[in-house]
């Protein structure tokens, strides 16, 4: 795990832009298409924003989720809505985008899609909640044993968070951990504190930890207090 601490968030939201950034015009020197998969929630609205304006041939990008809610994209708990409008705009508008959720009253037929048809992920961009949920594999949710299984065959699963809103649809640990780089942004103490206890327990407890605690990726954390 690296670990990159800055000022204020705004300052570690631009860094975390011209990583991604760099990262993905790197990739498209020996690669056709690069996809990276992106957090949703509150926080990643400057980082969109900062990444929509950098510089790179965003037509032979693809962006997906790492997770997202079973509602419709028009609903303000969408995360493929927060990437339409924070992210898919300046020069980022000539990016492909896959949603997650295309139909949210009939999540198994988005899995199924998802399994079959789902690219490749070359980056992985998470945010976390203050209880170690990492995309939505929450520590409390029926699903998240399975979510976390090393060799579950599915790209993606659905998950029911007994504390939090909507059922929702999350990339499994197994396909997430197939992507070659992970950056992690997270902001204030107590996710701090999370991330750290989880370099020493690994635990559903923390979902967060199986992605600081394995070795295939290097995680990248971009931390302002
Ligand atoms: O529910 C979710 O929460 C996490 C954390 O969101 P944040 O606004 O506290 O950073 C997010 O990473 C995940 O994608 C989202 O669906």
């Amino acid at each position: 795990m690296y670990w990159h601490t800055f000022h204020t968030t705004d300052d570690a939201a631009q860094a975390l832009a011209r990583a991604v950034a760099a990262e993905l015009s790197k990739r498209l020197e020996t690669q056709e298409r690069v996809t990276v998969a992106m957090p949703g929630g509150r926080s990643p609205v400057a980082f969109f924003e900062a990444l929509s304006c950098e510089t790179l041939d965003w037509s032979r990008v693809t962006v997906t989720l790492v997770d997202d809610r079973l509602v419709d994209e028009s609903h303000e708990d969408s995360n493929a809505g927060l990437v339409r409008r924070h992210l898919l705009q300046n020069q980022a508008a000539a990016a492909a985008f896959w949603p997650l959720v295309t139909e949210p009253s009939n999540p198994k037929a988005d899995i199924a899609r998802l399994d079959k048809e789902l690219p490749e992920i070359d980056l992985v961009v998470f945010g976390m909640g203050e209880d170690g949920h990492a995309g939505s594999l929450f520590p409390d949710a029926p699903e998240t044993d399975e979510g976390l299984a090393e060799n579950n065959p599915h790209a993606a699963i659905i998950v029911t968070p007994p504390n939090a809103p909507h059922q929702r649809i999350t990339l499994t640990l197994a396909r997430l951990l197939t992507a070659e780089k992970l950056y992690l942004a997270i902001q204030g103490r107590a996710k701090a504190k999370i991330v750290q206890a989880s370099g020493w327990a690994l635990t559903g407890r923390w979902p967060i930890s199986y992605f600081v605690q394995q070795a295939k990726a290097p995680l990248e954390v971009y931390w302002a207090p």
